[in-house]
Formats: C-alpha cells, sequence, structure tokens
C-alpha cells in the first residue's frame, strides 16, 4: 500500500467540505495530527532526514500543532536542537509565541501540511524578530496553493515529501463520481500544474 492509500485507510486523509486556516474551502483535507500514531510516521522521519541532508542549519522549530511531533523527531535523530512557534499567544506566563532561542541561529521550519505558506510566513517572521535566520522549510505535504512562491519571495526554499498530486493520483480513481467532480473542480481552480 502506498502513503496516500494508507492516509485514506487511516482517515488521515478526508473527503469532505473543510474551511482551512486560511479561510478557504476544501474538499479534501490531510488531517496529519495522527500520522505519528503508525508506523508511516517513521518512514516520514526517514524522509525528511534525507530532505535536509545538505541543508546547513543550527535548530528546527516545528509549527504548532501539527508540525512539533515530525520536528521532535527529525531533530532527536540528527542530535539537533529543537523548539516551537505557537499559532497564538497565550495570554499568561511568559506570553510568547516563540519557544525557542534563536539569536544568530539559522533555523529550519518544519510543519505537516503547507497551504497558502501563511503559517509558515509568520513563523519566519517571528524567528526573524528574534533574531533568527530562516533559508528552509519542510512539509510532509504541500498542497501546492502558493506556499512555495509565496516563501520564495522571503527567500525560504520550500522543501516537501509529497506534493497533493502525489496524494491524490492514486486516490482519485477509488472515489465516487461526485467526490470526484468536486475535487478535480478545486484543483483547476486552486492547484498549480
Ligand atoms: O499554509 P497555510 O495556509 O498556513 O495552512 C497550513 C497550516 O494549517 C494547519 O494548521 P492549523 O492552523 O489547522 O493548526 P493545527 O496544526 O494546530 O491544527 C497545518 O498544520 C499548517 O500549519
Ligand atoms: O490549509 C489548512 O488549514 C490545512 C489543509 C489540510 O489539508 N490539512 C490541514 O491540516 N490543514
Amino acid at each position: 500500500m502506498d502513503f496516500a492509500e494508507s492516509l485514506l485507510q487511516r482517515k488521515l486523509l478526508l473527503i469532505g467540505n473543510f474551511i482551512l486556516t486560511s479561510g478557504k474551502t476544501s474538499p479534501y483535507y490531510l488531517d496529519l495530527r495522527r500520522l505519528p500514531n503508525y508506523p508511516e510516521f517513521f518512514t516520514v522521519v526517514d524522509k525528511a532526514i534525507e530532505e535536509l541532508r545538505n541543508i546547513k542549519f543550527d535548530m528546527i522549530i516545528g509549527i504548532a500543532t501539527g508540525g512539533i511531533p515530525l520536528a521532535s523527531f527529525v531533530a532527536c535523530k540528527l542530535g539537533k536542537p529543537m523548539g516551537y512557534v505557537r499559532l497564538e499567544k497565550k495570554g499568561y506566563g511568559t506570553d510568547k509565541l516563540l519557544e525557542a532561542d534563536v539569536k544568530d541561529k539559522e533555523i529550519v521550519i518544519v510543519d505537516d501540511v503547507a497551504t497558502t505558506g501563511g503559517s509558515i510566513e509568520r513563523s519566519a517572521e517571528e524567528i526573524i524578530r528574534n533574531g533568527g535566520k530562516v533559508s528552509h522549510a519542510l512539509v510532509i505535504v504541500d498542497r501546492k496553493e502558493g506556499a512555495k512562491e509565496r516563501l520564495e519571495k522571503m527567500g525560504i526554499t520550500l522543501h516537501y515529501l509529497y506534493s497533493i498530486h502525489d496524494i491524490l493520483k492514486s486516490i482519485l480513481p477509488k472515489l465516487n463520481d461526485n467526490e470526484r467532480k468536486m475535487i478535480e473542480e478545486y484543483l483547476v481552480k486552486n492547484v498549480e500544474g
């Protein structure tokens, strides 16, 4: 079974009507928060390590919440420091967004999914505000909805382990006509090449 089929079988790839963090509505949703429940996660960790092999960096920052497990496992296996950036301030305690000392460090940002790239952009801005540098980000799946181009403008290269095309090509034939039509229409309107 390939990765996409296992996502579908484990209900980590859902078909329906989903509101995204950007406010867009999508007929599919990658719910990778439970991927670490399954052995496929270890393959993803190994692929991420392979993808980072030729990149020089000091620290990995995961984006809460979806990016934290992958950031943690990869950092641990590589013997690199790790931290994370919150979605929002707590309003109490230290009230920080970024839980890491990034000053003068070269950071790789890690997340589960990139759609518009807004979450990575906000995280990079916070890291830069705190004195860190960001040239690379890595996600498990790039939904190909503009993240690469958006991040390029900030000088950040987006790496991904699977594109949405890799995921959907083996899945589309398994769906009913209505589901397939909704997804194909969404792809035409929202997704690059
Ligand atoms: O590229 P973007 O358009 O920013 O969308 C992708 C982001 O959306 C999801 O996070 P979400 O905000 O749902 O938070 P969660 O990981 O805590 O569930 C996902 O984990 C990415 O961080
Ligand atoms: O854009 C998002 O918010 C998003 C899309 C997706 O497929 N999965 C996810 O966790 N978030």
